[in-house]
């Protein structure tokens, strides 16, 4: 990854004076020590991140990738493959949960084609496109490794376009037919955790397509023997188009300093594979929530980060990522407004 570093540039170690200035103004809050418990933590974490003791963190961006999955011809999902164009579009009206959300935390919004099966004509969409749909991993590989080269760039041209519109914080989503299966498959290939304990159901299979899925899941992995070492190997064989873009993107937010809001399953399956090309990434990391694919879990724990929410959430879109940005941006409002013991002449212990 050699010329992906060189765009890149360097990920900056934490800033520890501004996290310890963060540190030292908090303990001086008109609140007992330590009261705000994991806000304070945040705040602290959110200045090591941007090297500024006083962050602000709004507007936030949210992009959502959307590709589609040869896979999902396999009976993998519980949807068919047609949803995921017809989601994009409905995205550029304003009208999934993600819009929603969205609007509610005044959030920057873009949307990137990075390879749906058949390509939407709207205004909204940036068209991106590798190719239509990736291949169905049960026999051929995902991509070759040039176009998982492409998504990622694709990922951190995107980024540093939002993050350049103003963007504080990014929060990647995804829409894509399928993706929990690659998901599942780049997880294991990346960790060896084994497929029986993290394939879910993804959008909601029955029993007999869930035990599908983890026999394609396996089977997929025993053609391709992706390779653990090479992280490109693994998503160009068992991945997808919009997993690589939300690894650039992780990558691209980081090379700015720009603070990463974490969604669910595949978004983290993203931020392992960018960890996995780059570790200092992992600084830049923050676990909006836990979703209930079993995987998301796993993942978290791999990557040991611990997430603000548990709402039993599985949409995706960057949902669960928006709906924990209000607690972010409560840390950074904590140390910005809250009056200190002196300034307030209220008594210190
Ligand atoms: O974010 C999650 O944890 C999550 C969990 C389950 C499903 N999804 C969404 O559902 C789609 C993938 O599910 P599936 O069953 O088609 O693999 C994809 O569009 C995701 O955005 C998302
Ligand atoms: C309707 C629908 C909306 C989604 N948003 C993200 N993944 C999705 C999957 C489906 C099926």
């Amino acid at each position: 990854m050699k010329d992906l570093e060189k765009q890149l540039g360097r990920i900056e170690p934490l800033h520890q004076e501004a996290a310890e200035q963060t540190r030292q103004h908090v303990d001086q809050l008109t609140k007992p020590l330590g009261s705000l418990g994991r806000l304070e933590t945040l705040a602290v974490e959110l200045a090591a991140m941007t090297g500024e003791a006083f962050p602000v963190v709004s507007p936030p961006g949210i992009i959502v990738f959307a590709a589609d999955h040869g896979v999902a011809t396999e009976g993998v999902s519980a949807y068919p493959q047609e949803v995921t164009a017809q989601m994009l579009l409905n995205l550029t009206h304003g009208g999934a949960g993600i819009n929603v959300f969205a609007r509610q935390i005044g959030a920057l919004q873009k949307f990137v084609d990075v390879g749906v099966a058949v390509e939407v004509d709207a205004p909204g969409v940036c068209k991106k496109r590798i190719r239509a749909a990736s291949g169905n991993i049960l026999r051929e590989a995902a991509m070759s490794r040039e176009e998982a080269k492409r998504s990622i760039q694709i990922g951190v041209e995107s980024a540093q376009e939002i993050v350049a519109d103003g963007a504080k914080v990014l929060i990647v989503g995804e829409v894509g037919i399928g993706n929990t299966t690659a998901s599942s498959a780049i997880l294991s290939a990346l960790t060896e955790a084994d497929p029986d304990e993290i394939v879910g159901r993804g959008t909601g299979l029955t029993d007999e397509g869930w035990q599908r899925k983890k026999a394609v899941v396996r089977e997929a992995l025993a053609l391709h023997r992706p390779d653990a070492a090479d992280p490109i190997d693994v998503l160009a064989k068992v991945g997808g188009m919009e997993i690589g873009a939300m690894a650039g993107a992780i990558l691209g937010a980081a090379s700015r300093r720009v603070p990463v809001l974490l969604d669910g399953f595949i978004a983290t399956v993203a931020a392992l594979l960018a960890v996995r090309l780059q570790p200092t990434v992992a600084d830049y990391l923050i676990a909006g929530h836990r979703s209930q694919e079993p995987g998301h879990a796993f993942v978290l724990k791999t990557l040991g980060k611990e997430p603000l929410l548990d709402l039993n959430l599985r949409l995706g879109e960057g949902s669960g990522a928006a709906l924990a940005f209000p607690i972010i941006e409560a840390s950074t409002r904590m140390v910005r407004e809250m009056a200190t013991f002196a300034s307030a002449g209220v008594s210190d212990r």
